[in-house]
Protein backbone atom coordinates (compact mmCIF):
# COMPACT_ATOMS: atom_id res chain seq x y z
CA UNK A 1 0.00 0.00 0.00
CA UNK A 2 1.30 3.46 -0.95
CA UNK A 3 1.00 6.14 1.64
CA UNK A 4 0.23 9.50 -0.20
CA UNK A 5 0.58 12.53 2.04
CA UNK A 6 -1.61 15.81 0.49
CA UNK A 7 -0.32 18.92 2.93
CA UNK A 8 -2.58 22.04 0.59
CA UNK A 9 -6.04 22.37 -0.55
CA UNK A 10 -6.51 20.15 -3.60
CA UNK A 11 -10.13 19.48 -5.61
CA UNK A 12 -12.01 16.68 -3.92
CA UNK A 13 -12.59 14.97 -7.63
CA UNK A 14 -9.35 15.89 -8.67
CA UNK A 15 -7.63 13.78 -6.40
CA UNK A 16 -10.19 11.01 -6.53
CA UNK A 17 -7.87 8.35 -8.71
CA UNK A 18 -6.03 8.35 -5.65
CA UNK A 19 -8.95 8.08 -3.41
CA UNK A 20 -10.25 5.28 -5.39
CA UNK A 21 -6.99 3.89 -5.77
CA UNK A 22 -6.89 0.08 -3.57
CA UNK A 23 -3.62 0.06 -3.66
CA UNK A 24 -3.02 4.14 -2.52
CA UNK A 25 -3.56 5.51 1.19
CA UNK A 26 -4.27 8.92 0.97
CA UNK A 27 -3.52 11.18 4.40
CA UNK A 28 -5.27 14.52 3.83
CA UNK A 29 -3.88 17.23 6.58
CA UNK A 30 -3.67 20.82 5.12
CA UNK A 31 -2.57 22.32 8.60
CA UNK A 32 0.19 20.69 9.55
CA UNK A 33 3.07 21.92 12.08
CA UNK A 34 6.80 21.82 10.50
CA UNK A 35 7.31 19.16 12.76
CA UNK A 36 4.06 17.12 12.08
CA UNK A 37 4.92 17.21 8.66
CA UNK A 38 8.57 15.69 9.27
CA UNK A 39 6.67 12.64 11.51
CA UNK A 40 4.27 12.01 8.32
CA UNK A 41 6.86 12.70 5.24
CA UNK A 42 8.73 10.07 7.24
CA UNK A 43 5.87 7.47 6.28
CA UNK A 44 4.79 8.51 2.76
CA UNK A 45 5.29 7.14 -0.78
CA UNK A 46 4.66 10.51 -2.01
CA UNK A 47 3.67 14.24 -1.39
CA UNK A 48 1.09 16.75 -2.80
CA UNK A 49 1.47 19.94 -2.80
CA UNK A 50 0.58 23.53 -3.56
CA UNK A 51 2.13 26.42 -3.25
CA UNK A 52 1.92 27.19 0.38
CA UNK A 53 4.04 23.69 1.78
CA UNK A 54 7.52 24.60 1.80
CA UNK A 55 9.44 21.48 0.69
CA UNK A 56 12.44 22.13 1.69
CA UNK A 57 16.17 19.86 1.95
CA UNK A 58 14.48 18.94 5.54
CA UNK A 59 11.53 17.78 4.59
CA UNK A 60 12.80 16.03 1.70
CA UNK A 61 15.65 14.41 3.88
CA UNK A 62 12.90 13.14 6.23
CA UNK A 63 11.42 11.41 3.69
CA UNK A 64 12.58 8.13 4.04
CA UNK A 65 10.68 6.36 1.78
CA UNK A 66 9.50 9.27 -0.59
CA UNK A 67 9.44 8.37 -4.32
CA UNK A 68 7.56 11.50 -5.59
CA UNK A 69 6.72 15.12 -5.02
CA UNK A 70 3.54 16.53 -7.23
CA UNK A 71 3.03 19.75 -7.89
CA UNK A 72 -0.27 20.43 -8.33
CA UNK A 73 0.57 23.69 -10.15
CA UNK A 74 3.08 24.70 -12.44
CA UNK A 75 5.77 26.86 -9.89
CA UNK A 76 7.87 24.20 -8.03
CA UNK A 77 10.17 27.02 -6.76
CA UNK A 78 8.75 25.97 -3.04
CA UNK A 79 10.28 22.63 -3.45
CA UNK A 80 14.26 22.29 -2.93
CA UNK A 81 14.77 20.60 -6.19
CA UNK A 82 18.32 19.75 -5.58
CA UNK A 83 17.98 18.15 -2.49
CA UNK A 84 14.63 15.57 -3.99
CA UNK A 85 17.00 15.07 -6.97
CA UNK A 86 20.21 14.41 -5.41
CA UNK A 87 18.02 11.79 -3.17
CA UNK A 88 16.61 10.05 -6.67
CA UNK A 89 12.72 12.00 -6.10
CA UNK A 90 10.84 12.73 -8.79
CA UNK A 91 9.60 15.98 -9.04
CA UNK A 92 6.11 16.17 -11.22
CA UNK A 93 3.92 19.37 -11.66
CA UNK A 94 0.85 20.04 -13.26
CA UNK A 95 1.86 22.54 -15.86
CA UNK A 96 -0.97 22.62 -17.88
CA UNK A 97 -4.13 22.60 -15.85
CA UNK A 98 -4.07 26.25 -14.47
CA UNK A 99 -2.74 28.04 -17.55
CA UNK A 100 -6.36 29.26 -18.60
CA UNK A 101 -7.51 30.87 -15.35
CA UNK A 102 -4.12 32.59 -14.76
CA UNK A 103 -4.30 34.41 -17.61
CA UNK A 104 -8.07 35.19 -17.32
CA UNK A 105 -6.86 36.47 -13.63
CA UNK A 106 -4.17 38.70 -14.90
CA UNK A 107 -6.59 40.16 -17.62
CA UNK A 108 -8.94 40.29 -15.23
CA UNK A 109 -6.40 42.56 -12.67
CA UNK A 110 -4.99 44.38 -15.57
CA UNK A 111 -8.57 45.74 -16.02
CA UNK A 112 -9.26 46.09 -12.42
CA UNK A 113 -6.46 48.44 -12.49
CA UNK A 114 -7.34 50.80 -15.62
CA UNK A 115 -10.49 50.98 -14.33
CA UNK A 116 -9.83 51.42 -10.09
CA UNK A 117 -12.59 48.74 -9.78
CA UNK A 118 -11.26 47.65 -6.13
CA UNK A 119 -11.00 51.31 -5.29
CA UNK A 120 -14.45 52.46 -6.87
CA UNK A 121 -16.23 49.24 -5.16
CA UNK A 122 -14.26 49.61 -1.83
CA UNK A 123 -15.21 53.49 -2.23
CA UNK A 124 -18.91 52.96 -3.17
CA UNK A 125 -19.76 50.03 -0.53
CA UNK A 126 -18.71 52.52 2.21
CA UNK A 127 -21.18 55.20 1.15
CA UNK A 128 -19.56 57.19 -0.85
CA UNK A 129 -20.26 58.35 -4.21
CA UNK A 130 -16.65 59.29 -5.67
CA UNK A 131 -16.81 59.11 -9.51
CA UNK A 132 -13.85 61.90 -9.57
CA UNK A 133 -11.04 60.08 -7.91
CA UNK A 134 -11.40 56.81 -9.99
CA UNK A 135 -10.90 58.25 -13.62
CA UNK A 136 -9.53 55.38 -15.09
CA UNK A 137 -7.54 54.23 -18.83
CA UNK A 138 -8.30 52.30 -21.23
CA UNK A 139 -6.42 49.53 -22.42
CA UNK A 140 -7.43 50.02 -25.98
CA UNK A 141 -4.52 51.06 -28.61
CA UNK A 142 -1.77 50.78 -25.41
CA UNK A 143 0.77 48.57 -25.38
CA UNK A 144 1.47 45.84 -23.43
CA UNK A 145 4.68 44.57 -22.44
CA UNK A 146 5.05 40.73 -21.67
CA UNK A 147 7.69 39.40 -20.00
CA UNK A 148 7.78 35.70 -20.24
CA UNK A 149 5.80 34.33 -23.22
CA UNK A 150 4.81 30.99 -21.85
CA UNK A 151 2.46 29.12 -21.58
CA UNK A 152 0.04 31.87 -19.38
CA UNK A 153 1.57 34.92 -21.51
CA UNK A 154 0.98 33.20 -24.36
CA UNK A 155 -2.91 32.74 -23.24
CA UNK A 156 -2.61 36.89 -22.21
CA UNK A 157 -1.93 38.03 -25.40
CA UNK A 158 -4.21 36.63 -27.31
CA UNK A 159 -6.85 38.36 -24.80
CA UNK A 160 -4.77 41.82 -25.30
CA UNK A 161 -5.07 41.46 -28.98
CA UNK A 162 -8.61 41.32 -28.55
CA UNK A 163 -8.51 44.54 -26.74
CA UNK A 164 -6.51 45.84 -29.49
CA UNK A 165 -3.66 45.99 -27.67
CA UNK A 166 -0.67 46.42 -29.18
CA UNK A 167 1.68 43.32 -27.23
CA UNK A 168 5.38 43.68 -27.29
CA UNK A 169 7.17 40.59 -25.81
CA UNK A 170 10.40 39.31 -24.03
CA UNK A 171 11.20 35.83 -23.53
CA UNK A 172 14.51 34.61 -24.60
CA UNK A 173 13.34 31.44 -26.22
CA UNK A 174 11.06 33.62 -28.46
CA UNK A 175 11.77 33.33 -31.75
CA UNK A 176 10.59 35.37 -34.51
CA UNK A 177 8.60 33.10 -36.35
CA UNK A 178 6.68 32.37 -33.51
CA UNK A 179 5.91 35.78 -32.30
CA UNK A 180 4.88 36.43 -35.43
CA UNK A 181 2.19 33.74 -35.59
CA UNK A 182 1.46 34.25 -32.21
CA UNK A 183 0.97 38.07 -33.40
CA UNK A 184 2.98 39.72 -30.92
CA UNK A 185 6.52 41.74 -31.23
CA UNK A 186 9.55 40.15 -30.05
CA UNK A 187 11.22 42.98 -27.92
CA UNK A 188 14.07 42.75 -26.07
CA UNK A 189 13.35 43.22 -21.92
CA UNK A 190 14.77 46.71 -22.28
CA UNK A 191 12.11 47.59 -25.47
CA UNK A 192 9.64 45.64 -23.37
CA UNK A 193 10.09 48.00 -20.21
CA UNK A 194 10.82 51.49 -21.73
CA UNK A 195 7.92 51.03 -24.34
CA UNK A 196 4.83 49.64 -22.60
CA UNK A 197 1.99 51.50 -20.76
CA UNK A 198 1.14 47.95 -19.28
CA UNK A 199 3.35 45.44 -17.74
CA UNK A 200 2.71 41.68 -16.86
CA UNK A 201 5.83 39.23 -15.91
CA UNK A 202 5.18 35.55 -16.75
CA UNK A 203 8.39 33.67 -16.04
CA UNK A 204 9.55 31.00 -13.70
CA UNK A 205 10.82 32.94 -10.44
CA UNK A 206 15.09 31.52 -10.60
CA UNK A 207 18.06 32.99 -10.19
CA UNK A 208 17.65 35.71 -12.99
CA UNK A 209 14.29 36.38 -12.94
CA UNK A 210 14.82 37.54 -9.43
CA UNK A 211 14.33 41.10 -8.98
CA UNK A 212 14.37 41.58 -12.69
CA UNK A 213 12.42 44.25 -12.46
CA UNK A 214 14.32 46.20 -10.16
CA UNK A 215 15.13 50.39 -9.76
CA UNK A 216 16.92 50.02 -12.63
CA UNK A 217 14.12 48.76 -14.85
CA UNK A 218 11.68 51.73 -12.90
CA UNK A 219 13.94 53.83 -14.30
CA UNK A 220 13.88 53.43 -17.94
CA UNK A 221 9.79 52.67 -17.71
CA UNK A 222 7.34 55.28 -19.55
CA UNK A 223 5.79 57.37 -16.24
CA UNK A 224 2.30 56.64 -15.83
CA UNK A 225 3.43 53.04 -16.37
CA UNK A 226 0.88 50.22 -14.50
CA UNK A 227 2.75 46.52 -13.31
CA UNK A 228 0.98 43.41 -12.68
CA UNK A 229 2.19 40.08 -11.34
CA UNK A 230 0.45 37.00 -11.49
CA UNK A 231 3.52 35.12 -11.16
CA UNK A 232 5.91 34.90 -8.27
CA UNK A 233 6.27 37.18 -5.86
CA UNK A 234 10.08 38.31 -5.73
CA UNK A 235 10.41 39.06 -10.01
CA UNK A 236 9.22 42.76 -9.10
CA UNK A 237 12.05 44.12 -6.23
CA UNK A 238 8.72 45.12 -4.05
CA UNK A 239 10.93 47.60 -2.21
CA UNK A 240 11.92 49.19 -5.74
CA UNK A 241 7.82 49.11 -6.70
CA UNK A 242 7.00 50.77 -3.74
CA UNK A 243 9.41 53.85 -4.39
CA UNK A 244 8.58 53.95 -8.04
CA UNK A 245 4.87 54.48 -7.03
CA UNK A 246 5.77 57.22 -4.21
CA UNK A 247 7.92 59.13 -6.37
CA UNK A 248 5.04 59.06 -9.44
CA UNK A 249 6.86 56.67 -11.98
CA UNK A 250 4.25 54.18 -11.56
CA UNK A 251 0.29 54.99 -11.84
CA UNK A 252 -0.43 51.54 -10.29
CA UNK A 253 0.19 48.01 -9.58
CA UNK A 254 -1.85 44.94 -9.52
CA UNK A 255 -0.24 41.83 -7.47
CA UNK A 256 -1.64 37.94 -6.76
CA UNK A 257 2.06 37.14 -5.39
CA UNK A 258 4.55 38.41 -3.51
CA UNK A 259 8.03 37.98 -2.13
CA UNK A 260 6.44 36.51 1.11
CA UNK A 261 3.33 34.59 1.46
CA UNK A 262 1.36 35.65 3.16
CA UNK A 263 2.27 39.57 3.39
CA UNK A 264 0.81 40.49 6.05
CA UNK A 265 0.53 44.32 6.60
CA UNK A 266 2.81 44.80 3.54
CA UNK A 267 3.74 48.48 2.85
CA UNK A 268 2.32 48.62 -0.48
CA UNK A 269 -0.92 48.12 0.80
CA UNK A 270 -0.87 51.81 2.12
CA UNK A 271 -0.98 53.01 -1.61
CA UNK A 272 -4.00 53.54 -2.74
CA UNK A 273 -2.43 52.50 -6.60
CA UNK A 274 -1.91 49.32 -5.06
CA UNK A 275 -4.62 46.32 -6.07
CA UNK A 276 -4.09 42.89 -4.62
CA UNK A 277 -5.35 39.58 -3.97
CA UNK A 278 -4.79 36.76 -2.42
CA UNK A 279 -2.32 33.98 -4.65
CA UNK A 280 -5.88 33.72 -6.97
CA UNK A 281 -4.33 33.18 -10.10
CA UNK A 282 -5.08 29.62 -10.45
CA UNK A 283 -8.10 29.58 -7.80
CA UNK A 284 -11.16 28.25 -10.15
CA UNK A 285 -13.03 25.12 -9.60
CA UNK A 286 -11.62 24.14 -13.22
CA UNK A 287 -7.79 24.93 -12.83
CA UNK A 288 -7.91 23.21 -9.26
CA UNK A 289 -9.76 20.16 -10.80
CA UNK A 290 -7.73 20.18 -13.90
CA UNK A 291 -4.10 20.19 -11.97
CA UNK A 292 -5.50 17.78 -9.21
CA UNK A 293 -6.31 15.43 -11.92
CA UNK A 294 -2.88 15.79 -14.01
CA UNK A 295 -1.10 15.43 -10.78
CA UNK A 296 -2.72 12.08 -9.40
CA UNK A 297 -2.37 10.59 -12.09
CA UNK A 298 1.23 11.05 -12.25
CA UNK A 299 1.82 10.04 -9.02
CA UNK A 300 0.31 6.94 -9.96
CA UNK A 301 2.06 6.06 -12.39
CA UNK A 302 5.41 6.46 -10.71
CA UNK A 303 4.51 4.96 -7.69
CA UNK A 304 3.56 2.05 -10.21
CA UNK A 305 6.39 2.35 -12.27
CA UNK A 306 4.44 3.40 -15.32
CA UNK A 307 5.79 6.23 -17.69
CA UNK A 308 5.19 9.54 -16.57
CA UNK A 309 5.17 13.06 -18.73
CA UNK A 310 5.89 15.96 -16.37
CA UNK A 311 9.03 15.44 -14.18
CA UNK A 312 10.90 18.84 -13.29
CA UNK A 313 14.15 16.61 -12.21
CA UNK A 314 13.96 15.26 -15.44
CA UNK A 315 14.45 16.11 -19.24
CA UNK A 316 11.38 15.27 -21.16
CA UNK A 317 11.43 12.13 -23.68
CA UNK A 318 8.60 12.26 -26.34
CA UNK A 319 6.37 9.09 -26.17
CA UNK A 320 7.60 7.95 -29.20
CA UNK A 321 11.49 7.85 -28.38
CA UNK A 322 10.14 6.14 -24.70
CA UNK A 323 8.30 3.09 -26.62
CA UNK A 324 11.92 2.53 -28.49
CA UNK A 325 14.31 2.97 -25.65
CA UNK A 326 12.02 0.86 -23.42
CA UNK A 327 13.75 -2.52 -24.34
CA UNK A 328 17.01 -1.04 -24.09
CA UNK A 329 16.49 -0.04 -20.58
CA UNK A 330 17.78 -3.56 -19.23
CA UNK A 331 20.45 -4.37 -21.28
CA UNK A 332 21.79 -0.48 -20.61
CA UNK A 333 20.98 -1.06 -16.50
CA UNK A 334 23.05 -4.62 -16.74
CA UNK A 335 25.66 -3.65 -19.05
CA UNK A 336 26.85 -0.97 -16.09
CA UNK A 337 26.53 -3.06 -13.23
CA UNK A 338 28.27 -6.05 -15.11
CA UNK A 339 31.19 -3.66 -16.52
CA UNK A 340 31.63 -2.24 -12.53
CA UNK A 341 31.93 -6.07 -11.26
CA UNK A 342 34.78 -6.41 -14.01
CA UNK A 343 36.68 -3.28 -12.82
CA UNK A 344 38.67 -2.76 -9.72
CA UNK A 345 39.64 0.71 -8.44
CA UNK A 346 37.92 3.91 -8.02
CA UNK A 347 35.93 4.59 -11.04
CA UNK A 348 37.24 7.74 -12.73
CA UNK A 349 34.82 7.52 -15.84
CA UNK A 350 32.09 5.88 -17.81
CA UNK A 351 32.09 5.92 -21.52
CA UNK A 352 28.75 4.49 -23.31
CA UNK A 353 29.03 3.91 -27.12
CA UNK A 354 26.10 3.48 -29.05
CA UNK A 355 26.34 1.89 -32.46
CA UNK A 356 24.05 1.25 -35.09
CA UNK A 357 20.43 2.71 -35.25
CA UNK A 358 20.71 3.78 -31.39
CA UNK A 359 23.06 6.54 -32.85
CA UNK A 360 20.59 8.34 -34.17
CA UNK A 361 18.06 8.35 -31.07
CA UNK A 362 18.62 10.65 -27.90
CA UNK A 363 20.14 8.23 -25.77
CA UNK A 364 20.18 9.96 -22.90
CA UNK A 365 17.90 8.17 -21.09
CA UNK A 366 19.88 5.09 -21.65
CA UNK A 367 23.36 7.02 -20.61
CA UNK A 368 21.10 7.66 -16.93
CA UNK A 369 20.21 4.14 -16.58
CA UNK A 370 23.64 2.58 -17.25
CA UNK A 371 24.81 4.80 -14.73
CA UNK A 372 22.84 3.76 -12.42
CA UNK A 373 23.68 0.17 -12.96
CA UNK A 374 27.04 0.99 -12.50
CA UNK A 375 26.90 3.32 -9.45
CA UNK A 376 24.73 0.60 -7.82
CA UNK A 377 26.97 -1.32 -7.09
CA UNK A 378 28.87 0.92 -4.80
CA UNK A 379 25.55 2.87 -3.95
CA UNK A 380 22.21 1.89 -2.17
CA UNK A 381 20.00 4.68 -3.00
CA UNK A 382 20.95 5.44 -6.46
CA UNK A 383 17.88 5.03 -9.17
CA UNK A 384 18.29 7.06 -12.92
CA UNK A 385 17.25 10.33 -11.48
CA UNK A 386 20.05 10.81 -9.03
CA UNK A 387 22.63 8.81 -11.03
CA UNK A 388 23.79 11.39 -13.20
CA UNK A 389 24.17 13.81 -9.86
CA UNK A 390 25.70 10.98 -7.87
CA UNK A 391 28.24 10.12 -10.66
CA UNK A 392 29.02 14.32 -10.52
CA UNK A 393 29.62 14.86 -6.85
CA UNK A 394 31.95 11.61 -6.95
CA UNK A 395 34.20 13.17 -9.69
CA UNK A 396 33.25 10.20 -12.12
CA UNK A 397 32.88 11.49 -15.62
CA UNK A 398 30.26 9.96 -17.97
CA UNK A 399 30.41 10.24 -21.42
CA UNK A 400 28.26 9.10 -24.08
CA UNK A 401 29.95 8.36 -28.40
CA UNK A 402 27.97 7.93 -30.96
CA UNK A 403 29.41 5.77 -33.77
CA UNK A 404 26.80 4.61 -36.80
CA UNK A 405 27.95 1.16 -37.31
CA UNK A 406 27.08 -1.73 -35.45
CA UNK A 407 30.25 -4.68 -36.20
CA UNK A 408 27.30 -6.70 -38.09
CA UNK A 409 24.31 -5.91 -35.19
CA UNK A 410 21.71 -3.32 -35.62
CA UNK A 411 22.58 -2.05 -32.07
CA UNK A 412 25.24 -2.58 -30.22
CA UNK A 413 26.17 -1.16 -26.57
CA UNK A 414 29.38 -0.93 -25.41
CA UNK A 415 30.27 -0.03 -21.79
CA UNK A 416 33.91 1.02 -20.99
CA UNK A 417 34.87 1.63 -17.59
CA UNK A 418 37.93 3.43 -16.08
CA UNK A 419 39.53 3.11 -12.65
CA UNK A 420 43.24 4.36 -11.42
CA UNK A 421 43.79 0.34 -11.90
CA UNK A 422 42.90 0.08 -15.85
CA UNK A 423 40.07 -0.20 -18.17
CA UNK A 424 37.83 -2.89 -19.14
CA UNK A 425 35.01 -2.95 -21.70
CA UNK A 426 31.47 -5.11 -22.15
CA UNK A 427 29.22 -4.68 -25.05
CA UNK A 428 25.81 -6.10 -25.48
CA UNK A 429 22.92 -6.06 -28.11
CA UNK A 430 19.29 -6.94 -28.35
CA UNK A 431 18.59 -10.20 -30.30
CA UNK A 432 15.30 -9.92 -32.25
CA UNK A 433 13.08 -12.13 -30.46
CA UNK A 434 15.46 -13.51 -27.56
CA UNK A 435 16.15 -10.22 -25.44
CA UNK A 436 19.42 -8.73 -24.38
CA UNK A 437 22.58 -10.34 -24.97
CA UNK A 438 26.31 -9.64 -23.62
CA UNK A 439 28.37 -10.49 -26.69
CA UNK A 440 32.01 -9.07 -26.16
CA UNK A 441 33.97 -8.53 -22.84
CA UNK A 442 37.18 -6.86 -23.21
CA UNK A 443 38.08 -8.45 -26.48
CA UNK A 444 36.33 -11.62 -26.38
CA UNK A 445 33.70 -12.89 -28.08
CA UNK A 446 31.00 -14.72 -25.56
CA UNK A 447 26.95 -14.55 -25.70
CA UNK A 448 25.27 -14.25 -22.36
CA UNK A 449 22.16 -13.92 -20.82
CA UNK A 450 22.84 -10.34 -18.32
CA UNK A 451 21.14 -12.36 -15.78
CA UNK A 452 21.72 -14.18 -12.51
CA UNK A 453 24.81 -15.03 -11.03
CA UNK A 454 28.33 -15.43 -13.07
CA UNK A 455 32.07 -15.82 -12.60
CA UNK A 456 34.43 -14.36 -14.95
CA UNK A 457 37.75 -16.36 -15.04
CA UNK A 458 41.09 -15.36 -16.35
CA UNK A 459 43.19 -17.85 -17.20
CA UNK A 460 45.68 -19.40 -19.39
CA UNK A 461 44.96 -21.62 -21.94
CA UNK A 462 46.02 -24.67 -20.72
CA UNK A 463 44.32 -28.24 -21.10
CA UNK A 464 42.88 -29.41 -17.98
CA UNK A 465 42.67 -26.41 -16.50
CA UNK A 466 38.34 -26.01 -17.35
CA UNK A 467 37.72 -29.48 -15.73
CA UNK A 468 39.86 -28.14 -12.72
CA UNK A 469 37.79 -25.30 -12.20
CA UNK A 470 34.68 -27.59 -12.80
CA UNK A 471 36.28 -29.70 -9.80
CA UNK A 472 36.20 -26.96 -7.64
CA UNK A 473 32.98 -25.68 -8.25
CA UNK A 474 31.55 -29.40 -7.81
CA UNK A 475 33.52 -29.06 -4.56
CA UNK A 476 31.63 -26.07 -3.19
CA UNK A 477 28.64 -27.60 -4.42
CA UNK A 478 27.76 -24.99 -6.97
CA UNK A 479 26.55 -25.98 -9.87
CA UNK A 480 27.27 -24.66 -13.29
CA UNK A 481 24.17 -23.80 -15.97
CA UNK A 482 26.65 -22.31 -19.37
CA UNK A 483 29.86 -21.80 -19.40
CA UNK A 484 31.74 -20.50 -22.71
CA UNK A 485 35.48 -20.11 -23.13
CA UNK A 486 37.15 -17.77 -25.16
CA UNK A 487 40.84 -17.10 -25.91
CA UNK A 488 43.03 -15.13 -28.25
CA UNK A 489 45.73 -17.46 -29.20
CA UNK A 490 46.26 -21.48 -28.31
CA UNK A 491 47.57 -21.35 -25.09
CA UNK A 492 47.66 -17.94 -24.33
CA UNK A 493 44.89 -15.70 -22.64
CA UNK A 494 41.82 -16.41 -22.37
CA UNK A 495 38.65 -16.12 -20.15
CA UNK A 496 35.93 -18.76 -18.94
CA UNK A 497 32.31 -17.12 -18.37
CA UNK A 498 30.45 -19.08 -15.97
CA UNK A 499 26.16 -18.65 -15.30
CA UNK A 500 25.71 -20.71 -11.86
CA UNK A 501 23.24 -21.29 -10.22
CA UNK A 502 23.69 -19.75 -6.84
CA UNK A 503 26.25 -16.99 -5.05
CA UNK A 504 29.60 -18.18 -5.18
CA UNK A 505 30.81 -18.41 -2.21
CA UNK A 506 34.25 -16.47 -1.03
CA UNK A 507 36.12 -19.57 -0.29
CA UNK A 508 35.42 -20.88 -3.82
CA UNK A 509 36.68 -18.05 -5.48
CA UNK A 510 40.14 -18.48 -2.98
CA UNK A 511 40.35 -22.01 -4.01
CA UNK A 512 40.06 -20.93 -7.50
CA UNK A 513 42.84 -18.43 -7.35
CA UNK A 514 44.94 -20.68 -5.95
CA UNK A 515 44.93 -23.10 -9.44
CA UNK A 516 48.38 -22.38 -11.66
CA UNK A 517 46.74 -21.43 -14.44
CA UNK A 518 44.18 -18.61 -13.11
CA UNK A 519 44.94 -15.40 -13.65
CA UNK A 520 41.94 -13.72 -11.58
CA UNK A 521 38.39 -14.75 -10.42
CA UNK A 522 35.64 -12.63 -10.43
CA UNK A 523 32.16 -13.31 -9.09
CA UNK A 524 29.37 -11.03 -10.63
CA UNK A 525 25.72 -10.40 -9.73
CA UNK A 526 23.38 -9.38 -12.35
N1 LIG B 1 -0.57 33.27 -9.63
C1 LIG B 1 -0.78 31.98 -9.79
O1 LIG B 1 -1.62 31.41 -9.13
C2 LIG B 1 0.03 31.25 -10.80
C3 LIG B 1 1.31 31.59 -11.08
N2 LIG B 1 2.03 30.90 -12.00
C4 LIG B 1 3.40 31.33 -12.27
O2 LIG B 1 3.48 31.69 -13.63
C5 LIG B 1 4.72 31.26 -14.15
C6 LIG B 1 4.59 31.03 -15.64
O3 LIG B 1 3.74 29.92 -15.88
P1 LIG B 1 3.64 29.27 -17.34
O4 LIG B 1 3.36 30.31 -18.34
O5 LIG B 1 2.73 28.11 -17.23
O6 LIG B 1 5.14 28.75 -17.50
P2 LIG B 1 5.95 28.51 -18.85
O7 LIG B 1 7.11 27.69 -18.47
O8 LIG B 1 5.04 28.05 -19.92
O9 LIG B 1 6.46 29.98 -19.23
C7 LIG B 1 7.50 30.63 -18.61
C8 LIG B 1 8.23 31.42 -19.68
O10 LIG B 1 9.19 32.26 -19.04
C9 LIG B 1 10.29 32.34 -19.90
N3 LIG B 1 11.45 32.82 -19.17
C10 LIG B 1 12.28 32.13 -18.35
N4 LIG B 1 13.24 32.95 -17.90
C11 LIG B 1 13.00 34.17 -18.43
C12 LIG B 1 13.64 35.43 -18.32
N5 LIG B 1 14.74 35.58 -17.56
N6 LIG B 1 13.12 36.46 -19.00
C13 LIG B 1 12.02 36.31 -19.77
N7 LIG B 1 11.38 35.14 -19.91
C14 LIG B 1 11.86 34.08 -19.24
C15 LIG B 1 10.44 30.93 -20.43
O11 LIG B 1 11.19 30.91 -21.62
C16 LIG B 1 9.00 30.53 -20.65
O12 LIG B 1 8.59 30.78 -21.97
C17 LIG B 1 5.03 30.00 -13.34
O13 LIG B 1 6.41 29.78 -13.26
C18 LIG B 1 4.42 30.26 -12.01
O14 LIG B 1 5.41 30.75 -11.15
C19 LIG B 1 1.51 29.84 -12.67
C20 LIG B 1 0.23 29.44 -12.43
C21 LIG B 1 -0.62 30.08 -11.44
O1 LIG C 1 0.65 26.91 -10.35
C1 LIG C 1 1.28 27.83 -9.83
O2 LIG C 1 2.46 28.10 -10.08
C2 LIG C 1 0.63 28.68 -8.84
O3 LIG C 1 1.21 29.64 -8.43
C3 LIG C 1 -0.67 28.27 -8.29
O4 LIG C 1 -0.48 28.23 -6.91
P1 LIG C 1 -1.54 27.49 -5.97
O5 LIG C 1 -1.56 26.07 -6.42
O6 LIG C 1 -2.84 28.17 -6.19
O7 LIG C 1 -1.01 27.65 -4.58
Amino acid sequence: MYRVLITDPLSDQGIEKLTQAPDVEVILNTSLSKEELLEEISQADALLVRSQTKVTAEVIQAGKNLKAIGRAGVGVDNIDIPAATSRGIIVVNAPDGNTISTAEHTFAMMISLARNIPQGYRSTVQGKWDRKSYVGVELNKKTLGIIGLGRIGTELSKRARVFNMNVLAYDPYLTEERAHKIGVTKATLDEAIAQSDFITVHTPLTKETHHLISTEAFNQMKPGVRLINCARGGIIDEAALLQAIQDGKVAGAALDVFETEPPGEHPLFSLPQVIATPHLGASTREAQENVAIDVSEEILHILRDQPFKNAVNLPSIPAELQEKLRPYQILAEKLGLFAIQTADGALDEVTITYSGELADWDTAPLTRITLKGALSHYLSDVNYINAPHLAKERGVRVTEQKISKAQGFTNLFTVTVKTNTGEHQVAGTLLNGLGPRILKIDQYSVDILPTGHQLLIHHHDRPGAIGRVGTILGNHDVNIATMQVGRKDIGGQAIMMLTVDKAVPEELLKDLEKLDEIQSVTAIDL
